[in-house]
């Protein structure tokens, strides 16, 4: 059985003013059956970390080296210093505006797992995809290209998000959110054995408080991907709840 994980990206949202909303959900009674964790805009990390209490702190990307010329970037040494146990990579926002290649995302979660971090790794189709029915081709070519050899249960956790569906409002229906999971667990379970029934799979794309119940009662949904909701400590609390009560 893999652990329940309700995940924040807060993209690139926030400056110090908004770790109030850490704050405040840090001082939520949070339930202990689910493993909570935000991902703030790198600027936030240490902060975040600071006050966290027993939420994990993630980065949202790393280079895939660890160290040298390379302007602007973080590596997965860096994001553990600033105190950071998780870190989202392949979100389709980078595979999309900077070009991120599946090869590029194994690179990556191969050095954010030797630096000792856990990788969350995003896959998922577009709506043209979806249309002409490549969703299950796409995520399973995705998966294989993204998830290293090493991977285990307890360092990558596997973010299933339909492109159209972030920050869109819309969402698959519960079928088609389980065709997809139940494709991923047969692929992990075949490719990793007893280790892939452990891996966490979370569904991503316009998770709210108000969908969350029944998106996480679809099999093989471990948690969620959260955006926009998870920017309210009231929004992510509720949602952390219903998962609690999956
Ligand atoms: O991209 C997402 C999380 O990584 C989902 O974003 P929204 O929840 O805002 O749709």
């Amino acid at each position: 059985m893999a652990r329940k994980l309700a995940a924040g990206n807060w993209k690139m949202n926030g400056t110090g003013g908004n770790l109030t909303e850490l704050q405040a959900l840090a001082g939520q009674d949070l339930p202990n059956s689910v493993d909570i964790l935000i991902c703030p805009p790198a600027t936030l990390l240490s902060r975040a970390a600071a006050l966290a209490g027993g939420i994990a702190i993630g980065g949202q990307d790393c280079h895939a080296v660890a160290s040298g010329a390379h302007t602007g970037d973080i590596s997965a040494d860096m994001l553990r210093d600033a105190g950071a146990t998780y870190v989202i990579l392949g979100h389709s926002e980078r595979r999309t505006d900077h070009g991120e290649t599946s090869e590029t995302v194994r690179a990556k979660a191969e050095a954010a797992i030797a630096a000792g971090l856990c990788a969350v790794i995003c896959i998922g189709e577009t709506l043209e995809e979806r249309e002409t029915g490549q969703t299950l081709s796409v995520v399973e070519r995705q998966l294989a290209g993204s998830l290293p050899d090493v991977t285990t249960a307890a360092n990558t956790v596997v973010a299933y998000e339909p492109v159209w569906a972030i920050g869109t409002g819309k969402v698959p229906t519960l079928e088609q959110i389980g065709e997809v999971h139940t494709a991923l667990r047969r692929a992990v379970e075949h490719r990793f054995g007893a280790a892939g029934s452990d891996i966490p799979l979370l569904y991503g794309g316009s998770v709210k408080p108000s969908n969350a119940a029944e998106i996480f009662a679809v099999p093989n949904v471990d948690g969620a991907l959260v955006g926009g909701a998870s920017l309210k400590a009231a929004d992510f609390g509720a949602i952390i709840a219903a998962l609690a009560a999956s």
